[in-house]
């Protein structure tokens, strides 16, 4: 009998485990779903950076998402490193022609360390691709600002962005704060669904710099709506949940410092 839900990543691999398919397969570990991966780029990374991309040909990255949808129910799809204009093309399509459900895109473009994870040429291929085929799109600051021009420097900016990248086509948008100290205690995200806004926060945690937080964040959001949740519900639990996870982040290396994605999972079986 099926018992879980099986859930897919579209991404990068991070060769040092904090970001990319890396971190998604790890939150979908945490959330008790079944996890699934389509990798589109090999990066050899760290924690101090990206010093290397191998991009996977576009027949390879097809004939993944073929293997996968050909054989396996997916309950939900998280969409992350996208690299390139053929890389993008190829996803769009092959989502459209196996009618994906619950697609979240995390719109990366450019990594915590300042390494170009897509090529700026395909920025607009990216929004006229995915953006419409999305159940949820998650842009921080500087990507919300790419993708609509604008200069954020509130939560009134973040708003107008949050209507402006609804526009494109995205059932909802929800625009991270991460980025962006508008109140210095706290972190807060704004979700638009068209009609009204809904404002995430949580205590903004001042500690070393963190990566693969919006990872880990898109990936929960997957996970939650391939198990049933409605975006608001699969959002606010997925915030909750890297937020724990950003208190609890690792130190495993000199740099940025990977999210905890089974901080609560350890805890309550006694091994933290
Ligand atoms: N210092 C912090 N304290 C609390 N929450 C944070 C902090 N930094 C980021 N967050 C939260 O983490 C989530 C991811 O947001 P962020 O803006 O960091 O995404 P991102 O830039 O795409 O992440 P990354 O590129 O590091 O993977 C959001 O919910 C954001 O509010
Ligand atoms: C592979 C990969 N995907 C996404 C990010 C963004 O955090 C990263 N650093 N590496």
């Amino acid at each position: 009998m099926q018992t879980m839900k099986n859930i897919l990543t579209i991404a990068g691999s991070d060769s040092s485990g904090g970001a990319g398919i890396q971190a998604d397969l790890k939150t979908f570990a945490a959330h008790g779903v079944f996890g699934m991966s389509v990798i589109t780029a090999v990066t050899a990374q760290n924690t101090q950076g990206v010093f290397a991309v191998q991009d996977i040909t576009a027949d390879v990255i097809a004939k993944q998402i073929e293997a996968i949808f050909d054989d396996i129910p997916v309950a939900a799809v998280k969409i992350g490193m996208v690299s390139r204009m053929e890389t993008i093309q190829i996803i769009a399509a092959k989502l459209r022609q196996y009618q994906a459900v619950n697609i979240v895109l995390d719109p990366v473009m450019v990594s915590t360390s300042g390494y170009h994870l897509l090529n700026p040429a395909a920025q607009a291929i990216l929004a006229g691709e995915l953006l419409p085929l999305a159940a949820v799109v998650t842009p921080n600051i500087p990507e919300a600002e790419v993708l609509t021009g604008l200069t954020i420097n509130n939560l009134t900016d973040m708003e107008e962005a949050a209507r402006r990248i609804y526009a494109m086509g995205p059932g909802n948008v929800l625009v991270k704060g991460g980025h962006l100290a508008v109140d210095p205690e706290n972190s807060i995200d704004v979700l638009f669904d068209g009609v009204n806004f809904h404002y995430l926060s949580a205590q903004r945690i001042a500690a070393k710099k963190t990566h693969g937080t919006g990872c880990t964040l898109s990936a929960a959001i997957a996970a939650n709506l391939g198990k049933g949740l409605n975006v608001p519900a699969a959002v606010t639990q997925a915030k909750e949940y890297v937020t724990v996870a950003i208190e609890n982040a690792l130190t495993i290396g000199k740099g940025a410092r990977p999210t905890h994605h089974f901080y609560t999972l350890y805890k309550q079986a006694g091994m933290i």
